[in-house]
């Protein structure tokens, strides 16, 4: 190591025990204001309490006005010193050194969760990753740089980076980057064992992916993102950098997250808080369904369609599907109801003691409210028919009843053949061309490919409830909505939106979207893509991408064992293989492993098999609402999101996987893992595997279970 190399060693440990011992007398004097202010607010309560009957109300009021403010006070200090206590774990991951143009000398600005100033001299000791100046870090190699200010943009020159690995205050390492993001710690990022939550990246975060993180213009951004690429870290980064850049109008309770299931809004749920921000709301596509339909009509939920799909797919439910899911079919139902006034609405007379309104008020009043939904419009008629009748009557020294006024309603309703949104939406199928495309599963339940049709056209005939406090909704999974259900997200929500997926990783193909459709329901939107994949190593991601190949995947640098195909002669067999995967992960040094099954059946029956074998498992169902850590067994729909060190798939035979939905669902299970990737199967190998087979078939003495037992090592490359 050269000599100054040592100085700048020795430079960054004193500037770092000097940051540390600043941290420590700031938490010291917060925790003392803290203390300081509760014994505040204890004293006050006390005086009010010993003093209530002899104040005056407005003495009173000005008590719990200063109770109030040092409540707020105290809660805001409490904050600062949560921050504090993270930057003490890890006050800084990086240095960038920038002179600006014109001005003598470099300063030295480090990087971390937040902004920590010098309370005597007031200098930034650290900026928050989202100041401004932190976009050097990651936008910029060594040389010409710029960065916004208050002033307007800072042009200059960047003569140094560093990045710092900083645990409980000690610095582990130290890496001079002139480069992007180094690839060193990047590649040490990546190879660690994957925790039972989702992390933070702020640390490693890529140029491209800063650039989505950042932009602040989009109305609507709609993120693409092949499958490990970080487009849900990205996105919550970029939740994190919206709370900060507008933090004067948008706070965590304006914040919504459509997410794909419970078991995902866990796992991600670490994220904000990590990043100093508060946990944002969360909503699924079911409970949306149910706030619309639970008294309306029983339906099939996503799930259950997914599951129904997996087990058998009915060409005359893949047409009803096919025709729902397109931008087409939106405009058709639009079109359709928006006409239903003008061609179903017969005016007419009505009549109540002796009293009348004629057809021509009738067809006068109903026009006067065309703004309003078909049914408002009918709610409307009717009113204005029973205040003008009811006053008529009373004006004549008649009696007026509640029964007066529901015969005038039915008389309006009458006048119109539908009676509400559900009767009209199966009315659209009453068309010849479309009848086939309706058909309920039972007596009052229907298909889930009819349910946001159906909410849309409740939406579109009277007025609901909406999410009107939500200022920024994020997506997550949008090749699974289809038009219709954004066209139901945007009159619920009209916010900006981050809308991010991957249409390699669609749960029903005859009913997703590419982006292409999401584009033209959003023309505003910006559209960004994310093309590198950081989750596998090189060899996991060019098997997957063997399954379903997608030409603008570009693999990260990360190697690892190529993964293995494990023939079984039998159920015994594939479960001892299985067995025998579970017992060298738990001597290795990755803590997670996923046992990820087509089916939720096949799961819970692995499962139990694998307990009873002395395993302890956590299975994911439809129910969960945890992520759980050490080994997770669950279908592939479920731990879609989700990752593992290790992942096992197993009965990759022929029968099991054969359709498009089944080459989906074996991709997703494939790419959830990071290290390594063990598949079994007996009988025949899937035909999405094919390639595995061609390559060569091997058996290493370590892993044959039995002679019948043969083991398939990939090394296919990526085209
Ligand atoms: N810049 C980065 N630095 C470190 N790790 C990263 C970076 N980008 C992505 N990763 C890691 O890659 C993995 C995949 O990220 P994430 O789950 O956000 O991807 P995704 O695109 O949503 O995946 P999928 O669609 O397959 O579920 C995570 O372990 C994440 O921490």
């Amino acid at each position: 190591m050269t000599q100054t190399r040592t100085t700048e060693e020795e430079h960054e440990h004193r500037h770092l025990a000097e940051t540390m011992r600043l941290l420590n007398a700031e938490l010291e004097r917060l925790t003392d204001s803290v203390e300081k202010s509760a014994s505040f607010i204890e004293a006050q309560k006390k005086h009010l309490w010993e003093h209530w009957r002899d104040m005056d109300s407005s003495e009173k009021a000005k008590f719990r006005v200063d109770v109030d403010m040092s409540v707020a006070q105290g809660e805001h200090t409490v904050r600062r010193r949560q921050r504090v206590e993270r930057l003490l774990q890890n006050p800084y991951f990086g240095r960038v050194d920038f002179h600006p143009r014109g001005e003598a000398g470099s300063g030295a600005h480090y990087i971390g969760v937040h902004n920590f100033s010098d309370p005597e001299t007031q200098e930034i000791l650290i900026h928050d990753w989202r100041a401004p100046v932190s976009s050097l870090f990651y936008d910029f190699e060594s040389g010409q740089a710029h960065h916004e200010s208050p002033e307007g943009t800072v042009h200059g020159e960047i003569t140094g980076k560093r990045q710092y690995r900083i645990r409980d205050g000690r610095l582990e390492y130290m890496l001079e980057s002139s480069l992007n993001i180094g690839d060193d710690v990047l590649q040490r990022e990546l190879s660690q064992s994957a925790d039972d939550r989702m992390k933070n990246i702020v640390a490693t975060i890529q140029r491209e992916q800063n650039a989505v993180i950042r932009n602040e213009t989009a109305r609507v951004l709609i993120l693409q993102g092949v499958a490990g690429s970080g487009k849900t870290s990205i996105a919550l980064h970029r939740i994190a950098f919206l709370l900060y850049r507008f933090k004067d109008t948008l706070s965590s309770d304006n914040v919504m997250i459509l997410s794909p299931n419970r078991v995902f809004g866990d796992y991600i749920a670490d994220v904000l808080p990590e990043l100093g921000e508060e946990q944002v709301s969360e909503i699924d596509v079911d409970r949306i369904a149910r706030s619309f339909l639970a008294k309306v009509t029983d339906y099939e939920t996503f799930s259950e369609q997914v599951v129904t799909l997996i087990d058998h797919v009915d060409e005359a439910a893949a047409e009803r599907m096919r025709y729902k899911a397109t931008p087409e079919f939106v405009t058709r139902l639009d079109e359709w109801i928006a006409s239903r006034a003008d061609e179903e609405f017969t005016p007419q007379e009505i009549k109540q003691k002796y009293n009348r309104l004629s057809a021509e008020w009738v067809a006068d009043t109903f026009a006067e409210a065309r703004n309003l939904p078909l049914f408002d419009r009918l709610d409307h008629l009717a009113n204005r028919a029973v205040y003008l009748l009811k006053q008529r009557v009373r004006d004549r020294g008649g009696k007026w009843t509640s029964g007066d006024a529901s015969s005038v309603r039915r008389q309006v309703r009458a006048m119109f053949p539908h009676k509400d949104a559900f009767a009209l939406y199966k009315a659209f199928y009453r068309d010849p061309e479309r009848r086939r495309m309706f058909k309920p599963l039972g007596r009052k339940k229907i298909e889930y490919a009819d349910v946001f049709p159906l909410i849309y056209t409740m939406i579109r005939t009277a007025r609901q409830e909406r999410y009107g406090h939500i200022r920024h909704l994020l997506v997550d999974e949008m090749q699974d909505y289809i038009p219709v259900q954004y066209a139901v997200l945007r009159e619920l929500f009209s916010c900006t939106m981050t809308i991010l997926g991957d249409s390699n990783q669609s749960v029903n193909p005859f009913s997703s979207s590419s982006l292409s459709t999401i584009h033209s329901i959003f023309p505003e939107a910006d559209c960004l893509e994310l093309c590198k994949s950081y989750r596998s190593t090189t060899e996991i991601t060019e098997f997957a991408q063997n399954i379903s190949r997608n030409d603008r995947l570009v693999p990260i640098e990360r190697h690892g064992p190529p993964p293995r195909v494990l023939a079984c002669a039998d159920e015994k067999h594939e479960l001892t293989r299985v067995l025998d995967v579970i017992a060298r992960h738990a001597d290795s040094e990755y803590r997670s492993l996923g046992i990820v099954c087509k089916t939720l059946p096949q799961a819970e029956k692995l499962h139990r098999a694998l307990a009873e074998a002395g395993v302890e498992l956590t299975l994911l169902d439809y129910d969960s609402t945890a992520f759980a850590s050490g080994i997770v067994i669950t279908s592939a729909h479920i731990a879609k999101g989700l990752e593992f060190d290790t992942v096992i798939v197993p009965h990759v035979d022929e029968t099991n996987y054969s359709g498009e939905m089944d080459r989906c669902m074996l991709y997703i299970a494939c790419t959830r893992a990071m290290h390594e990737l063990h598949l079994t199967h007996q009988g025949k190998l899937s035909r999405f595997l094919e390639f595995a087979a061609d390559s060569g078939s091997d058996t290493p003495a370590d892993t044959t279970g039995t002679p019948d037992g043969h083991e398939h090592t990939t090394r296919t490359p990526v085209g």
